[in-house]
């Protein structure tokens, strides 16, 4: 249902590869909302690909710009964020989203992650010899921590972007 205005921020959660930005943009045009994406946002405020990011400050350097990153954009009203996949290790980031936004966790198993993300080298954590087996692994972590934010769980197994789209609006429509 194109052009449906709802009230409030949506806030998309997952692992690389679950849709994010793909399922955001989309759910932004259909909402009437304009669309963030954390990952973007970094870049754009330093002039430097993620995975420069982490070759020269490290992992811990990317995490306090994207803790900078969300604090800021969770400030921002009627928009969707797509966010980046660990943003949920932060318990400060997971207290922002919960408290300003409707928080969706696109879910997806790492064998269909992996083959949705194996051909992009702009990820670094998976610039692995295993990057099936890294995906197993930040699953069985970060599988809690994003049900723990979120307010509706989406199976994206066996859907397109455009079924997802309807499905979600479906869902919030629901929404009081
Ligand atoms: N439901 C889906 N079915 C098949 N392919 C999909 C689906 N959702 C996204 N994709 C594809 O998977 C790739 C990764 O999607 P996207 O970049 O939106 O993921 P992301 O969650 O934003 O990842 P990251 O955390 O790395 O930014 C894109 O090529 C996208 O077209
Ligand atoms: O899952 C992660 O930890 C990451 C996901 C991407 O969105 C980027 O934020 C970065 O590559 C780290
Ligand atoms: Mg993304």
């Amino acid at each position: 249902m194109p052009g449906m205005r709802m009230p409030g921020n949506f806030y998309l959660v997952g692992l690389m590869g679950a849709g994010k930005t793909t399922v955001g943009r989309a759910l932004a045009r259909a909402t009437q909302k304009t669309f963030y994406d954390s990952d973007h946002d970094i870049e754009a405020r330093t002039g430097a690909k993620i995975h420069m990011i982490f070759e020269i400050e490290g992992e811990s350097g990317f995490r306090e710009r994207e803790a900078e990153s969300i604090a800021e954009l969770t400030q921002l009203q009627g928009i969707v964020l797509g966010t980046g996949g660990g943003v949920i290790l932060n318990p400060n980031n997971r207290k922002l989203l919960r408290r300003n936004g409707y928080v969706i966790y696109l879910r997806a198993s790492p064998e269909e992650l992996y083959s949705r993300t194996c051909h992009d080298k702009n990820r670094p954590l998976l610039q692995t010899a295993d990057p099936l087996g890294k995906l197993r692994e930040l699953y069985e972590i970060r599988d809690p921590l994003y049900r723990e934010v979120a307010d509706l769980v989406i199976d994206t197994s066996q859907q397109t972007v455009n079924s997802l789209l309807q499905l979600l609006l479906k869902e919030l429509e629901r929404q009081p």
